[in-house]
């Protein structure tokens, strides 16, 4: 199944936008999922669409994947992971598509899926109509917590920590923001894509799962090349404001033992698999918009330590880290689930593209917003310690939800 020739020539000749609206608008016509995105210092954008319908998958394996985005929820218990299949690839770069759909591999329905997004999407060329851009929504909306029902969690996520239970706890929330009238949900993703250019933006489109868009600065596991495995570890906020310069940005003990403890969970990952040979560079400052964080980067050679699948058993054994759930992680993982009055979701959980141009970079979901009919939801959480004080990580979460917050 290959795309007409005049719908091809229609698009390649199109301004990239205006390209993307049009196959985004497509495919949730055609109710396939879509997902859109931007890696970290590269202007060229992606979009794919599945004409399978996408997948629910138990256990990632990144290494044997077909090209793709792979998407996974903090908790597996609320919603499995699922697969969004790149049958179509369009890149901005280039203009241009790439088609990966086989036929005979997929069966009739995701041929005749094909079939219909290509027809829709000729004949949307032809009525050449510009209106609101649609995303699949889920109806659940829920109330968010105030601000002192999120300060006594922290206290009391202070006090267990003063008690020994554990030594970290990553608290989060959500809050509703109503939509302006006229929001146009890709004009918001492109304004976002050029505020972020280090992030890591996205938007996704899943039936089942509604409409996301972040731009986070978490990377959770990379692999280039069958090579080149990367994690890090990134924790502690400021705000860039409070320094004139990124060299001037100082770090109290809090912060420092609070990325501390994330770089010991990557470590005792790596011990699990007995893998010695890493690279550690860091902790160092670095910009994600208006705020500062510690980062410390990880580096292995999968071909000098032999170790072909290190991509998914890392993944596996990293989600969710220290810098979204806590240390230890089952006790800090049995407080958030006790505690904290709502379900993540996809927040914090994880996101990005598989096996595109030979390498996988999985993102942790964080600085994001679900958008729902005429309203968004915004998440974030802050890292708690036990010389956290409840106000300031209250007003953390305020900063990192305006990373979304403010193009709303
Ligand atoms: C949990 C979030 O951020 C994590 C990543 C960086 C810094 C964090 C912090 O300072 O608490 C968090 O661990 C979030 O953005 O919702």
């Amino acid at each position: 199944m290959t795309a007409p020739i005049s719908t091809i020539s229609a698009l390649e000749a199109m301004e990239v936008h205006e390209a993307i609206a049009y196959l985004w608008t497509t495919a949730i016509r055609a109710n396939l999922p879509v997902a859109c995105w931007q890696l970290p210092h590269q202007s060229e954008k992606h979009l794919i669409v599945d004409f399978t319908g996408g997948e629910t998958i138990e256990r990632p394996e990144v290494e044997v994947l077909p090209k793709g985005f792979l998407v996974g929820p903090f908790l597996n218990e609320s919603c499995p992971n699922f697969f969004i299949q790149a049958g179509l690839h369009y890149k901005t770069s280039e203009g241009s598509f790439q088609e990966n759909f086989d036929a005979e591999r997929f069966g009739t329905k995701a041929y005749a899926n094909a079939q219909r997004f290509y027809q829709l999407l000729e004949e949307h060329i032809q009525q050449n109509t510009s209106e609101e851009v649609p995303y699949f929504s889920t109806n659940k909306s829920c109330e968010g917590v105030d601000k002192e029902c999120f300060e006594s969690m922290v206290e009391e996520g202070v006090r267990q920590i003063c008690e020994k239970h554990f030594h970290k706890v990553v608290l989060s929330r959500m809050k509703t923001v109503k939509l302006k009238p006229g929001f146009n949900l890709l004009q918001t993703y492109w304004q976002i894509a050029e505020a972020y250019p280090r992030a890591f933006v996205s938007a996704i489109s899943v039936p089942e799962y509604g409409t996301w868009v972040g731009a986070t600065p978490e990377l959770l596991i990379s692999v280039e090349n069958e090579e080149i495995f990367r994690t890090v570890s990134l924790a502690g906020t400021q705000s860039r404001d409070l320094f004139p310069s990124l060299s001037d940005v100082s770090w109290k003990q809090k912060e420092i033992e609070e990325q501390a403890l994330v770089c010991r969970y990557i470590i005792s990952c790596f011990k699990k698999i007995r893998l010695r040979e890493y690279d550690e560079v860091g902790p160092r400052t670095v910009e994600a918009g208006h705020l500062v964080h510690l980062k410390s980067d990880y580096t292995v050679n999968m071909k000098d330590v032999n170790f072909p699948q290190l991509g998914s058993v890392m993944l596996e054994l990293l989600h969710p880290t220290s810098a979204v759930c806590g240390m230890p992680k089952p006790e800090a993982l049995k407080f958030i689930v006790a505690h904290e009055k709502y379900e993540r979701s996809l927040y914090s959980g994880f996101l990005g593209p598989v096996n595109i141009e030979n390498n996988t970079r999985i993102f942790v979901n964080l600085r994001c917003m679900q958008l729902l009919e005429g309203e968004a939801l915004l998440y974030a959480g802050a890292g708690i310690t036990f010389d956290s004080d409840p106000a300031k990580e209250w007003k953390e979460t305020e900063l990192k939800m305006n990373i979304m917050g403010k193009f709303l």
